[in-house]
């Protein structure tokens, strides 16, 4: 990977230059740019116009990549909840691992600003004020397991904070376990145990009810949903199901027929739960739903507690519209000791056992334990819940047009006038021979409102958080794609333009002759990124280091005058360019330089007579 793409994702140690840490290579495409935290205030101008905004220190330890692929200093991962040993190797190789199990929710605050990724299974609730409490160092939430609705993914996602699931491994130890609560409540198993060892020998009080040629409805097909009804059509069962959002071909081909909320519930003998808990699903079983039910019906939950109004299935059963239930999950884990559900004769229950398998927790852990190191690396992983998921092939190709897209945003930002009153709209435009299908952007846009917001606030941008962000900011950020014709072109882009409209300029030669607006155009040329017009300007400089404009007369010398100040004052010039719209008329001169001048170098530079204007702009 070129030096100039792995800029914008792997991050500069405490104390390093910018510079200096451009230049460290990165293993891997990072996909979440940067997981670690990367902050550069401390390397923005000071008038920009919503600098006093970045007056906090930084949070957040500074992880790099060393040339092996490693992250230094090694991240800190902490395990809120029993995971398989099979996963904690995974995470051994490549983190500090922490294994606090049964933490109360004030110890989880006390100590999670330690880490950098926390993970948990169902019992850890991690709301917004644990991530408020790890003050920004926290990346990534790793969740062992399918259901996140233990986490605040807004607060996650605000924070820039991945979260991920494991939500494969555990699916058929779930649909396992329904199908061992169904069969166990038809024959009263449970129940007959506890008789016989209390010494009860009561073979006609559990008289059961038979399965085969029975009604069940599943509620949820999705993965458990769809491996209980499979299941159920082994055991002689007629398998309906409801599920807004499930192809009915996927449906047809397990011989499960897909009906409406009403028909299922209303038709079904035995009804077995597998949707998420989610705002549309809470309480979703109340008074009129079982009212809607066949009397007698049999209820199996191993999806979550919160989809079933509790106080309501007690009543339900008491008079027993509902005949049993077998429940592994309640509204309250653990449930209260007096529980009128769980105490009820006819409720079967298990403490949440449906992904406890030894061969489900392997797989979740080792699952989980991965997409949290390839998260911390800074690779999108497959199962990120709150972040748009790129493919890496898609990433690796749009590398170096991802570190252009923060760049220009970062430019665009410093040339912004004190006096602008703060940027309104930001147009992206695309060049690009691709089928608009065929290109990506949202990486794109995402990078650019990075560039944009962290010079000028302390707000961390990534994957992640980007469009909250500029949201929360009222940037408005609109797209286009502007064809360009080169079939042949096998680069996905040919330049990226950022456009801030409607503001004022401290480097007049940055806005447009027409709108009025800060335009700013790049390449990529050979993998590096080039920043080839400036307002009505081309220049070609390739962007690292950091980078002066200057507006002048166009004239004999100009180049040897500033270069002479610049050499006098030990400043390395590593690219210098001349764009001008007419000879004899205005041009500006993008020059690249190494170190930072002081600020009489700049001042010396202003002084030479046909110099205009000029500004001094960090990477
Ligand atoms: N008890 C346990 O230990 C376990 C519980 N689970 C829970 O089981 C549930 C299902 O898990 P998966 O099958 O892996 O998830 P999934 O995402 O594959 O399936 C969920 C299905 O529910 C459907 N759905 C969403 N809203 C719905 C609604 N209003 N009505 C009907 N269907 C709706 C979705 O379209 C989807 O097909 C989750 O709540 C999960 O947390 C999963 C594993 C273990
Ligand atoms: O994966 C799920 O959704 C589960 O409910 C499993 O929960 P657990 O990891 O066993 O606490």
């Amino acid at each position: 990977m070129v030096a100039a793409s792995s800029a914008i994702l792997s991050s500069p140690r405490a104390g390093s230059s910018l510079a200096a840490a451009r230049v460290r290579s990165a293993p891997a495409p990072s996909l979440v740019a940067p997981l670690p935290c990367l902050r550069v205030r401390s390397a923005v101008v000071s008038s920009s116009p919503a600098a006093a905004v970045a007056a906090s220190e930084p949070v957040g330890r500074i992880l790099d990549a060393g040339s092996d692929g490693v992250l230094w200093p090694k991240p800190a991962v902490l395990v809120a909840e029993k995971l398989s040993e099979a996963g904690l190797a995974v995470l051994r190789q490549f983190a500090d691992v922490e294994c606090a199990y049964g933490m109360t929710p004030a110890e989880l605050l006390a100590k999670v600003a330690q880490f950098d990724a926390l993970i948990v299974r169902s019992g850890t609730k991690v709301t917004r004020e644990v991530l408020e409490a790890s003050r920004g160092r926290l990346r990534v939430v790793g969740r062992a397991g399918v259901g996140i609705d233990n986490v605040d993914l807004q607060a996650a996602t605000e924070a820039g904070c991945l979260v991920v699931n494991a939500p494969t491994a555990n699916t058929v130890a779930a649909a396992e376990h329904g199908i061992a609560l169904l069969a166990s409540m038809a024959r009263n198993v449970s129940q007959a145990d506890a008789a016989l060892k209390a010494g009860k020998w009561q073979r006609s009080k559990y008289v059961g009810v038979s399965l085969v040629g029975k009604t069940l409805a599943v509620m949820g097909f999705g993965k458990v949903g769809s491996e209980v009804a499979r299941r159920a059509k082994g055991l002689g069962m007629l398998v309906i199901a409801h599920d807004p959002y499930a192809p009915a071909d996927r449906a047809r081909a397990i011989g499960a027929e897909l009906v409406s909320f009403d028909e299922a519930i209303g038709r079904a003998d035995f009804i077995s739960l597998h949707m998420p808990l989610t705002q549309a699903t809470s309480k979703v079983f109340n008074d009129d739903s079982f009212a809607k039910m066949k009397t007698g019906v049999r209820i199996i939950n191993v999806a979550r507690g919160g989809v079933i109004d509790e106080d309501a299935l007690v009543r339900a059963l008491d008079s027993g519209k509902v005949a049993q239930a077998a429940l592994d999950v309640f509204i309250e884990e653990p449930p209260a000791k007096d529980s009128k559900l769980v105490l009820h004769e006819n409720v079967t229950v298990t403490p949440h056992l449906g992904a406890s398998t030894v061969e489900a927790q392997e797989g979740v852990a080792i699952e989980i334990a991965e997409a949290v190191v390839g998260a911390l690396r800074g690779e999108l992983a497959a199962t990120a819940v709150n972040a748009p998921m790129v493919p890496a092939e898609v990433m690796s190709e749009l590398a170096p047009y991802v570190s252009l897209a923060e760049k220009l945003g970062r430019l665009a930002v410093q040339l912004v006038a004190g006096e602008s009153g703060g940027i309104k709209g930001v147009k992206v435009v695309y060049t690009s021979a691709r089928d608009p299908d065929d290109l990506d952007t949202r990486l794109l846009r995402a990078m650019v409102t990075k560039g944009i917001v962290e010079p000028v606030s302390s707000t961390f941008v990534n994957l992640v958080n980007a469009d909250y962000t500029a949201k929360q900011r009222g940037l408005r950020i609109t797209e286009e794609r502007v064809s360009h014709e080169s079939p042949a072109a096998e680069a996905p882009l040919e330049s990226i333009q950022v456009r801030l409209s409607h503001v004022q300029s401290k480097f007049a030669g940055a806005i447009s002759d027409g709108a009025g607006d800060i335009v700013l155009e790049g390449r990529v040329k050979y993998g590096v990124p080039h920043l080839t017009v400036v307002g009505p300007y081309e220049v070609d400089v390739s962007l690292e280091g950091n980078l002066i404009l200057c507006r002048q007369v166009d004239q004999p010398g100009m180049i040897g005058k500033v270069g002479n100040i610049l050499g006098q004052r030990n400043v390395n010039v590593s690219f210098m360019s001349v764009g001008r719209t007419f000879r004899g008329k205005q041009a500006i001169m993008a020059i690249g330089v190494d170190e930072e001048p002081d600020k009489d170098t700049l001042e010396n530079i202003g002084k030479i007579p046909a110099i205009e204007e000029f500004v001094f702009l960090q990477l």
